[in-house]
């Protein structure tokens, strides 16, 4: 959460000449409300289910660039399909970056905490070896603009794409 992915990744979908598609916002576009009010009404476990069903649905498409959720790592069958399907590039972000970035939102259910950067912490700790097994490379989150962000990761993905496409 906070590391820029669908920010970056609007930016950066053209640059490499293709669509970008957010998770979350196909999920909301599907059920017509937002991701706040699919926790509400139908817990953490909900979501998920429809976070997979989505991703399943999607990983079918090509020619895409894909932000996933923070949280989509979780399941073991996401992990598996979008490193059999895709590149899958981590932007690594740590909880400092996350609380300056994430002060002022209102539409992370996970962040409504007592202590956010305890929340934040406990996440990262579960999810930051599930990241690095996912992961086909790492772009770490700096505070550049996501224009620059968006270079970075470009030239990671194209020297990812080169080792395996000969030119
Ligand atoms: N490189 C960046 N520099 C400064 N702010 C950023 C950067 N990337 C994202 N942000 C800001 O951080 C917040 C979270 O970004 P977002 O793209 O929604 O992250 P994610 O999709 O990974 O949760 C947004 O307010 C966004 O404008
Ligand atoms: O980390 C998570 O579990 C989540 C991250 C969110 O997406 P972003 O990573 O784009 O904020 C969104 O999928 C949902 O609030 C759960
Ligand atoms: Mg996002």
């Amino acid at each position: 959460m906070g590391s820029g992915k669908t920010t970056v990744g609007k930016a950066l979908a053209p640059r490499l000449g293709l669509e970008f598609v957010d998770l979350d916002q196909q999920i909301e576009q599907r059920c017509g409300v937002d991701v706040s009010l699919i926790f509400e009404i139908e817990g953490e476990q909900g979501f998920r289910a429809r976070e997979h069903a989505m991703l399943v649905e999607l990983s079918k498409r090509q020619g895409m660039l894909l932000a996933t959720g923070g949280g989509s790592v979780i399941n073991p069958a996401n992990r598996e399909l979008l490193r059999a399907t895709g590149l899958v590039v981590w932007l690594q972000t740590g909880v400092d970056q996350q609380l300056r970035r994430l002060a002022r939102d209102q539409r992370r259910p996970l962040l409504r905490a007592p202590d956010r950067r305890e929340r934040l912490e406990a996440l990262a700790a579960e999810r930051d070896p599930l990241y690095r097994t996912c992961a086909h490379r790492v772009v770490r989150s700096a505070d550049i603009s996501p224009a620059r962000m968006a270079l970075r990761a470009e030239k990671e993905i194209r020297q990812a794409l080169s080792e395996v496409t000969p030119t």
